[in-house]
């Protein structure tokens, strides 16, 4: 048994060095043409070209969102009437403003494409399989904004998925990285112009509701535990010095370890928001993001296999660090699953030209290939024995109960 599967292992990564140069060349395609969140139009193209040219993916363009996609290959093997285990791969591909592939989303849509082709071919090189089997490629858009696995979540597309698989390029291998939940607000302050040196008293000034807004919140976040963190931008700040600004616009990111203290770092944030306000005479109004992230819910069953997978391949991990935000994290509350980080040969930090860089240099494409085909040698361990499969999802039972105790 064990031989047989260390084969089908073998089947994997055969499978992707032998598409190397197609994964290498979608990745790039993405990187080129860098689309931000719900727009990843050329993305979304290039990737359902991608499979529909692949023998045996059923491709769904436009997958619930304009800019999502599904591709499924199977059911195989098993007998009828059995329950199918469905192997779910995430794909993302928006970019940053200004600074395109900043994060490396061009090599997570690379990495689960090659995953999901990995695995297929191994299943394809056995006959007879004890359960039925499918791969399910999903495309999920606007991760760096929005949250589009939200949206797909609360469209129920993930609804019969067993498990997901999906991997995030950052300057380390981790099997895991805290990340945070997240919610977003955009505040928008309402003045008064007048001529700054006329008559001034006439004016109420948004740039300093803006300035106070963003003060008051420096001052609160030294009351902050240290797993808190909140940061903002001013996005509009007035146009002339001689013109009181009559509208200034921020944006904040407020993020806590668990999403159950979002509401109250949210209502420390909107107490600040709502002074600087009152302070300056400004009307203040505040836009909520559609969609909180959560943090990641850990399945270290899955992790502990990867993180065997992955050293079988030459991976070092490494056991701490930090991370930003993603909204696999609530993937992870629905669905098994784990979201790994991988080293892609540069020290550059995520959100910086230089990892803009980074992402798009072929160096990047060996630690890419490398992750995606432990990805789909885990997934080859969950489909290969049942009693394994049957672990991640008590698992999973147990992290949920215990996340949902008071
Ligand atoms: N953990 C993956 C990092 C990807 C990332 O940077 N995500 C953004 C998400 C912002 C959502 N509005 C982040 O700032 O953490």
């Amino acid at each position: 048994m064990a031989e047989k599967l260390q084969a089908l292992k073998q089947q994997v990564c055969c499978s992707i060095d032998e598409a190397k140069d197609k994964l290498h060349g979608l990745g790039d395609a993405i990187w080129h043409h860098p689309e931000l969140a719900y727009e990843e139009r050329h993305a979304h193209d290039t990737l359902v070209r991608f499979f529909t040219q692949e023998k045996g993916w059923t491709v769904e363009p436009h997958y619930k969102l304009e800019t999502a996609f599904r591709a499924t290959w199977g059911p195989v093997g098993g007998a009828d009437g059995e329950s199918v285990v469905n192997v779910g791969f995430l794909c993302e591909y928006d970019a940053l403003p200004s600074i395109g592939h900043a994060c490396g989303h061009n090599l997570i849509a690379e990495c689960g494409a090659a995953a999901a082709l990995g695995l297929k071919a191994a299943l394809e090189s056995e006959e007879a399989w004890p359960v039925l089997i499918k791969v399910t490629v999903l495309g999920t858009p606007a991760e760096e904004d929005g949250g589009g696995k939200v949206d797909l979540l609360q469209e129920g597309s993930f609804q019969d998925l067993d498990v997901v698989f999906m991997a995030h390029p950052t300057q380390k291998n981790a099997t895991y990285l805290p990340a945070m939940a997240i919610h977003s607000v955009l505040v928008k302050y309402h003045g008064r112009a007048a001529h700054a040196s006329a008559y001034p008293w006439e004016g109420v000034n948004a740039l300093d509701a803006a300035v106070m807004a963003y003060s008051n919140i420096s001052v609160l976040r030294q009351q902050f535990r240290p797993d808190w963190r909140i940061h903002g931008v001013i996005k509009h700040g007035g146009v002339k010095p001689n013109i009181i600004p009559d509208y200034t616009e921020l944006e904040y990111y407020m993020r806590t370890a668990s999403h159950r203290d979002l509401p109250n770092i949210t209502a420390k944030a909107e107490a600040c928001f709502h002074a600087a306000a009152m302070a300056t005479g400004c009307e203040v109004e505040l836009l909520f993001g559609k969609n909180d992230f959560y943090e990641v819910l850990r399945n270290r069953t899955l992790e502990d296999l990867y993180e065997e997978n992955g050293k079988a391949l030459g991976m070092k991990f490494a056991i701490d660090g930090f991370s930003g935000s993603t909204d696999f994290g609530n993937v992870s509350h629905a669905v098994p699953g784990i979201h790994p980080y991988f080293y892609i040969g540069s020290e550059a930090l995520n959100h910086t030209a230089e990892y803009t860089a980074a992402s798009g240099a072929d160096k990047a494409q060996f630690y890419t290939l490398r992750t995606a085909k432990a990805l789909a040698m885990t997934a080859l361990d969950v489909i290969f024995s049942p009693d394994v499969l049957d672990k991640v999802k008590q698992e999973f039972r147990e992290a949920k109960l215990r996340e949902e105790k008071p």
